[in-house]
């Protein structure tokens, strides 16, 4: 099986610049990158021209919620895998508050199974760091690694007990697997959905503070330096949160951390209002202080990634009311287009940075054999259209949820063929 892209343009980070390339594909692996004045000698092979388009590695999301098993009204490994798929996205790691939670080998098997099945793109499994992640006891981690688990996290809720925390970071490491930590203290929030700050004051609601995350960053970045464990910081979301893991880098622990696009656009300012639920989502929009917090972070390499938290919910649960709507939005469809728009094509970044953050450095970060475009590396491979501005349409997503703040909005950069080991698994 032969495969070629010719013509596209792939960044150099040497030059700064985009260059046209050709790269040839064999039996799902790159087998050479080529100057884009050398003639491509394609003979028999499938060919794609990518003339005019940006040929990047498939983007990498390390933090998904595909919802199966167990909530496939909201969306399940089919749809949640061609929704990665059309956002680019080429391997996702989904977290385990499934129902039932994944917290056992047999369950951690069955997304595998069913990935290998009927996914289009590479599944990761977290695997629960306590059973149903309820924070009293935890889970079997030898036997969840075993069955592929590749990090322990209970994402949906934080670790409440700083002894069970420790005691998970101390058997993680021991087998040198990550932490992934939800940081959110219950007892700083208690039953509020905003932020504290502008919003929540204007509409008189209980808001949540700023150091219901940090304190749990501060606790766990003190308990990764005990314990020497990898330990990596969920959907960063605020000033003080980035100001200790910056400290702990500084010192050295083993810290590493994600910001997800929509705490990088939106503050609680942006909120329109008390009757879309689609503007909550956990944690909260912050201040644009904290917004302006995270950008730097991801700017200066406090924090490592960006990931998307799709966070897939019902159109009929998103109706409920704002108070009781489940948090969450979804993300695949729009986290590139939303980053090149708002900051590459405004001159913030460079195409270079923004693709960095979304490839190379969770590779780097999670020891995964893909994020570059090299000789010998999977195929893996997004090819996009950086010209075209189309408004963000839910009602053509892939996944069978649209929750998101941003329909209507008006951006570039739409993915349109993504490759998976050589296997083209999206096309517009
Ligand atoms: N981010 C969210 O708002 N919701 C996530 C849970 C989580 O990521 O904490 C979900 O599972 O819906
Ligand atoms: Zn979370
Ligand atoms: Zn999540």
């Amino acid at each position: 099986m032969s495969l070629w892209i010719i013509n596209g343009n792939v960044w150099n980070e040497t030059s700064g610049n985009l260059e046209s390339k050709h790269i040839r594909i064999e039996n799902g692996v790159i087998e050479a990158v080529l100057d884009g004045s050398q003639t491509a000698d394609t003979g028999s092979a499938e060919v794609i021209d990518a003339q005019g388009k940006l040929v990047s590695p498939g983007f990498i999301d390390m933090h998904v919620h595909l919802r199966d098993p167990g909530f496939e009204y909201k969306e399940d490994i089919a749809t949640g895998t061609r929704s990665a798929a059309k956002g680019g996205f080429t391997t996702i790691a989904c977290m385990p508050n499934t129902r039932p939670v994944t917290d056992t080998a047999e369950t951690v098997r069955y997304i595998k199974s069913k990935a290998e099945q009927v996914g289009v793109v590479k599944v990761l499994p977290y695997a629960s760091i306590t059973k149903n992640e309820l924070g009293r006891e935890l889970t079997d981690f030898a036997s969840l690694k075993e069955a592929g688990a590749i990090g322990f996290t209970d994402d949906g809720v934080g670790v409440q007990n700083a002894q069970m925390m420790k005691n998970a970071m101390a058997l993680a490491q021991s087998m040198d697997m990550p932490i992934i930590a939800h940081c959110e203290d219950d007892t700083l929030v208690e039953g509020a959905w905003a932020s504290e700050g502008a919003f929540s004051r204007k509409h008189g609601l209980k808001g949540i503070p700023n150091e219901s995350e940090a304190i749990h960053v501060g606790r766990d970045v003190l308990l990764a330096e005990a314990t020497g464990v990898h330990y990596h910081v969920c959907h960063v979301s605020t000033e003080q949160s980035v100001r200790l893991i910056r400290l702990a880098k500084q010192i050295g622990v083993r810290v590493t951390a994600e910001v997800c696009p929509h705490h990088l656009l939106l503050s609680d300012e942006d909120i329109p209002g008390l009757d879309d639920a689609n503007w909550k989502m956990n944690p909260p929009l912050r201040t644009p202080r904290d917004v302006q917090a995270v950008i730097e972070a991801l700017e200066d390499g406090t924090i490592d990634m960006v990931v998307t938290d799709h966070a897939p919910h019902s159109a009929e649960e998103k109706a409920r009311g704002v108070q009781l709507a489940p948090f969450g939005i979804v993300g695949f469809e729009t986290a590139f287009p939303l980053l090149y728009t708002k900051f590459v094509r405004t001159g913030k970044w460079t195409l270079g940075f923004l693709l960095q953050r979304m490839t190379a450095d969770p590779a780097r970060v999670f020891r995964l054999p893909t994020g570059r475009l090299e000789q010998g590396a999977p195929a893996d491979i997004t090819i996009v259209d950086l010209a075209n501005e189309r408004a963000v349409d839910p009602s053509t997503f892939a996944s069978k949820s649209n929750n998101t703040p941003f329909g209507g909005w008006k951006l570039s950069g739409w993915p349109v063929t993504t490759i998976v080991d050589g296997a083209i698994v999206w096309s517009e």
